[in-house]
């Protein structure tokens, strides 16, 4: 394979290109496969490998550092989009929270026309990738995969007033089983942490040191675009003409080639981009930028969605202790990094966060969730036209809202400020105090946004329009979540843990008490937990689908994606353990599609 030519070139060596090619490597073992990462293996990096310093890696060299468009429902407030450049990708930056979605959002793939995938196929899948090490066994958890998992052994003490705080006061049951598909509870959740030495694990530490010498991976190398022969080459009478990828082109200038087939997993920003570079997408975009159209598919790069979230923090009495601690005690870090090193428990350690998975009519105050579902008919155009008329993805989001089992709101009660302006300055009398921050997500916004390159420079970093806040239910579903949080936070024994001088640091009782001023707020204060999803979806192609369900792109013969960006309906919980599943169940299709040859 000196000549640049093997069977299946595996665009982006993240999250799921490594899993798959791994799969690959011993499932067709015949074949030589390649693997191209524009980022650097960074093995080594302690910013990566450190559970205590994750979002260290955020903004650096390791990450792709895209930004959105001003946001109009933020008042023009323009977020970051981090995404990994490493071998690794996203898996190597995230903040590893381990779950998954609820049993019913998964069992939809299969309702949206992808037969084959569905809570029962995904489970085997994502058991698959994971080896979960934490005591007691959790129900749903995998023992013999790559992937370790655990429930952190770092457990602030303030953290044992939170499942008594949630199942007293309100309408929500201690429950462990979320890797079972029951989400819905209060817990804590499992992290991707390996505990030999307590580093993250992740797609390139986990699944690329099992591969066979038949995969190779490239670094520091950015394909520019996929290479297409002739239409109608190679395939016979009867047949729609379809295009077959043979290789791509690097931004150098070098062409690779591969005999079978080409795959993208470049993640849900660059898989749309790769693909509209390489002329597939929408006619109106290339022709912008001046690339002319192999094939017409109106979904590339529209129908993203992601998980928005804001965070309201509280400041603890003094004799609280939390990771707080590392950013105003230098020889506090220095000790604790000492007692990491020597695999002890440590503030170097991820902590113990608590979680909450609810459906409205936990959340909302009179247990009534009509008045948003009756908005999110609104939002989706439900109230007004047949259902055939609605976005598939809406239709299904509307069903979720009749489903107690599927949690609408998420909140984290997770340890040290962690909210977005950073932790207090030096001269500020905030300065060497402890925090416990709640960051609420909201599970199905009904924003659907978009991704494409950009027409004035196709090959840099693409516009990225999440379209966050963009109607009236998103907005609604945070300041219901807001309020809620704060009823929460005044529960005993959560109440008692609070610093009587400012208890609540952010926004602050007094700064924001209105609905008017929740709505405010939540527009300054909106942010995002990184899940941009369903860019190039598994759907059938007359709704706007760009990958049939075996992750063929449509009109190709040989193209498949492979990536967060197939995602059909959007799910609840943090994705990993989905994508991980994506990329077994896509090594099981490709296998079966090639093990003949
Ligand atoms: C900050 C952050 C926090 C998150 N927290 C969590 C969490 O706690 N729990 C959770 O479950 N999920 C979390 N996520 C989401 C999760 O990590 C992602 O959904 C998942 O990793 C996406 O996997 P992927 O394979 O689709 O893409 P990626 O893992 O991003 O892989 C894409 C790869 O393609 C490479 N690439 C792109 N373009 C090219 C090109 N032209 N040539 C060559 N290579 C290319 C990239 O460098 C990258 O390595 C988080 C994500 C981020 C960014």
């Amino acid at each position: 394979t000196d000549d640049g030519v093997f069977d299946f070139v595996i665009i982006g060596g993240g999250t799921a290109g490594n899993a798959l090619a791994t799969r690959l490597s011993h499932g067709l073992p015949h074949s030589s496969i390649l693997v191209i990462e524009a980022g650097p293996a960074a093995l080594d990096e302690p910013d990566i490998n450190i559970p205590g310093r994750k979002g260290s890696a955020l903004g650096t060299k390791y990450d792709w550092n895209f930004t959105t468009v001003p946001q109009a429902g933020l008042n023009g407030r323009v977020l970051p989009v981090n995404r990994g450049k490493v071998l690794g990708g996203s898996s190597a930056i995230n903040l590893m929270v381990w779950d998954r979605g609820a049993a019913a959002e998964y069992d939809q793939w299969e309702e949206v026309g992808n037969p084959g995938w569905n809570w029962k196929s995904m489970l085997k899948a994502m058991t698959k990738s994971e080896n979960y090490t934490g005591l007691p066994p959790r129900p749903g958890s995998g023992k013999t995969g790559p992937v370790k998992s655990l429930v952190n052994r770092m457990q602030p003490t303030y953290q044992e007033a939170w499942i008594p705080a949630v199942t007293q006061s309100f309408n929500i049951s201690e429950n462990h089983d979320s890797l079972d598909g029951r989400l819905v509870g209060v817990t804590f959740q499992p992290t991707n942490i390996d505990p030999t030495h307590y580093t993250r694990s992740y797609s390139a530490t986990a699944y690329l040191p099992l591969a066979e010498p038949n995969l190779q991976v490239l670094t520091n190398t950015q394909v520019a675009k996929i290479n297409f022969a002739k239409r109608g080459s190679g395939h016979g009478h009867g047949k729609t003409e379809l295009q077959r990828a043979t290789g791509v082109t690097l931004v150098n200038g070098t062409i690779i080639s591969a005999r079978r087939e080409v795959i993208l997993s470049a993640g849900a920003i660059q898989t749309p981009q790769l693909l509209e570079l390489s002329g597939i997408g929408q006619s109106s975009v290339l022709k912008s930028s001046k690339i002319d159209t192999l094939i017409e598919l109106p979904g590339v790069g529209e129908n993203y969605q992601d998980h928005p979230r804001v965070q309201i923090s509280y400041r603890l009495r003094p004799g609280y202790a939390t990771a707080d601690v590392l950013r105003y005690n230098a020889t506090a870090a220095a000790l604790e990094m000492e007692k990491y090193r020597r695999n002890e428990k440590s503030w170097y350690d991820d902590r113990r966060g608590g979680f909450i998975f609810a459906n409205w009519k936990q959340i909302v105050s009179n247990s009534n969730d009509s008045g948003l579902i009756q908005l999110a008919r609104v939002v989706t155009g439900a109230a007004a036209s047949p259902p055939g008329n609605i976005n598939i993805g809406h239709r299904k989001k509307l069903e979720q809202l009749n489903n107690p089992t599927i949690p609408q709101i998420e909140i984290i009660f997770s340890d040290g400020y962690t909210g977005r302006n950073g932790y207090p300055p030096p001269n500020s009398t905030n300065f060497g105090q402890n925090f416990a921050t709640f960051i609420i997500v909201l599970m199905h916004p009904l924003s659907r946004g978009s991704t494409h390159l950009n027409t004035s420079n196709p090959l840099g970093k693409p516009v990225i329009n999440p379209r966050f806040l963009d109607n009236e239910y998103d907005i609604q579903g945070f300041i219901e979540a807001a309020k809620f949080t704060r009823r929460l936070a005044n529960a005993e024994p959560l109440r008692s843990l609070w610093d009587p001088t400012q208890s609540e640091f952010e926004p602050g009782a007094n700064a924001v008490q209105t609905d008017a001023q929740w709505r405010e707020w939540v527009k300054e204060n909106l942010f995002t937990v990184c899940h941009p999803s369903g860019t190039a979806p598994m759907l059938p192609r007359e709704e706007g689908g760009v990958v049939d369900s075996n992750l063929v792109v449509y009109g190709t013969s040989n193209l498949r994606i492979v990536d967060w960006s197939v995602m059909p309906v959007q799910i609840s919980g943090h994705p990993q353990t989905a994508v991980y599943g994506v990329a077994e169940r896509a090594a099981e299709i490709v296998i079966r599609a090639n093990d003949q040859w």
